[in-house]
Order: C-alpha cells, then sequence, then structure tokens
C-alpha cells in the first residue's frame, strides 16, 4: 500500500486521507459469474482508466470470476473454508494471498464470504464491496429476492467500505433501479448488475485518482 506520490496532492492537510499508487493496485475477490470483475477489466484497457487489477482471489474453484481473470492474463488464487483447519486460518490465509499482489485496495465483486478481523485490520479502509440494494435495507446474501419479496417500487445498489458487520460499512455511492411489475429475481438483478458496473467502474477511478477518507460513517472523496 502506497502513500501519496509526487503526481498527487499531499496528505499533510488531511491526516486519514488514504491514497493509492498510480495506477492503483487492485485485488478483485469473486465468487461467481464475475461480470463486476469484467466491467473493472474493460476499464483497465482504456489508457488513462488510473487502476490496475494485480491479482484475482476466489473461495472456490472452477467459477466465470476466474476465468475471466485467466483469460486477461491476471494472476488467481483460491481460499477455501474448508481447506482450513477454522475461519481464522482460512481469513488469514485469504489475507496473506491478497498481500503477496500489494493491493491499494481490495474490490469484493460477488464475493460471498464474510471476512474476519485479520483481514479487515489488514484492509481498514481498503476493502470495498458492491451489494444489489440500497443498505441499510436488504443486507446479506439475498439482497435481490428479499427487495422483492418486499414489494419495494425502488431498489438500487450500494458501494460500501466493509466493516465487521454484515453490510453496514460506511457508504461510498448509491443508486436507484426500479422494480418493475413483471420482474423476477434474475431480470430485476441483471439491471441492477447493469448500474453496479457502472457505479463500481466510476467510483473506483475516483478513489484513484483523489484518494479518501473514512471519519466513522462518512466516506470523502475530495
Ligand atoms: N465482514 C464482512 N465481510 C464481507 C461483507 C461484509 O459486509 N462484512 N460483505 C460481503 C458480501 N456479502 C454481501 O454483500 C455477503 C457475503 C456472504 C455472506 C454470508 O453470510 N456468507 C456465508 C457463507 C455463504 C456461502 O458460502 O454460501 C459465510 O461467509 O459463511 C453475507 C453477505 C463480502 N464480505
Ligand atoms: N451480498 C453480495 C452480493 O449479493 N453480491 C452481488 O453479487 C453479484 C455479482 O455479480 P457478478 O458475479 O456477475 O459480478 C452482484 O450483484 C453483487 O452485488
Amino acid at each position: 500500500m502506497n502513500p501519496s506520490t509526487p503526481d498527487q496532492p499531499s496528505t499533510a492537510a488531511h491526516p486519514n486521507r488514504l491514497t493509492t499508487a498510480n495506477p492503483a493496485r487492485v485485488v478483485v475477490l469473486v465468487s461467481g459469474s464475475g461480470t463486476l470483475l469484467q466491467a473493472l477489466l474493460d476499464a483497465t484497457r482504456e489508457p488513462d482508466y488510473p487502476v490496475e487489477v494485480v491479482a484475482v482471489g476466489a473461495d472456490r474453484d472452477g467459477i466465470e470470476g476466474l476465468a475471466r481473470a485467466e483469460r486477461a492474463g491476471i494472476p488467481t488464487f483460491v481460499r477455501k473454508v474448508g481447506d482450513h483447519a477454522s475461519r481464522e486460518e482460512w481469513d488469514r490465509a485469504l489475507t496473506e494471498a491478497c498481500a503477496e499482489h500489494e493491493p491499494d485496495l481490495v474490490v469484493s465483486a460477488g464475493f460471498m464470504k464474510l471476512v474476519g478481523s485479520e483481514f479487515l485490520a489488514r484492509y481498514d479502509g481498503r476493502y470495498l464491496n458492491s451489494h444489489p440494494a440500497l443498505l441499510p435495507s436488504f443486507p446479506g446474501m439475498h439482497g435481490v429476492r428479499d427487495a422483492l419479496e418486499c414489494g419495494v417500487r425502488v431498489t438500487g445498489c450500494t458501494l460500501f467500505v466493509v466493516d465487521a458487520g454484515v453490510d453496514t460499512g460506511p457508504i461510498l455511492a448509491q443508486e436507484a433501479v426500479e422494480v418493475l411489475p413483471d420482474d423476477d429475481e434474475a431480470s430485476l438483478h441483471e439491471r441492477i448488475k447493469a448500474v453496479e458496473r457502472r457505479l463500481l467502474v466510476g467510483t473506483v477511478k475516483k478513489l484513484a485518482l483523489h484518494g479518501w477518507t473514512v471519519q466513522g460513517r462518512k466516506v470523502s472523496i475530495p
């Protein structure tokens, strides 16, 4: 993890400011199809996109998210909970696997495991998660299904800085998506993911360019 680089504003006036290398080194964690990951990979092909995806990690084998990384020539790693004696050991192994790539940011993009205290301490303020609902409504593994079952007319997506709770961390960005009368979980999730991809790519760019501060529940990007 890097402090400010010469072409970025000084952190002297903002002691809690988090900054990245230029380009920012990003590890992406996935458990599934990896379309959010793909959006980041596609963005990094633009010459002025200030991010390098340095590795992709997963908690399981055989997923399209890992295949996308391999096709892009990006290093991958898999750390399965079941291969470790305890959840704490898995958390340490995941932390170390990420650390080998010296990330400025770790982005959870459909990563379906809760991380523990070692991971959170190492990546304090630097671990982001994209969630397919407007938090604090509908946290957890089934944000789209829960919103539909509740009958809301508007849901959306949230990008936040992960803390020790489940989808409770300080919010970076949100965008609303209308629920249509004929929506099922799959159709609504597809429309949300289209918005999530754009929000993730745009917000990670802002973080890389400007840095950010986390103070209590507030995240600010200058
Ligand atoms: N400490 C945290 N870790 C993670 C968070 C978080 O908010 N705090 N967000 C997730 C992603 N997530 C929803 O956004 C989420 C992922 C997983 C679970 C969960 O209960 N998982 C179970 C196992 C599920 C399975 O493998 O089928 C578990 O971890 O044991 C809830 C919410 C990223 N990590
Ligand atoms: N609680 C975490 C969660 O539900 N994550 C969600 O998984 C999807 C991943 O899509 P992808 O595999 O196509 O990128 C995204 O909608 C993401 O928000």
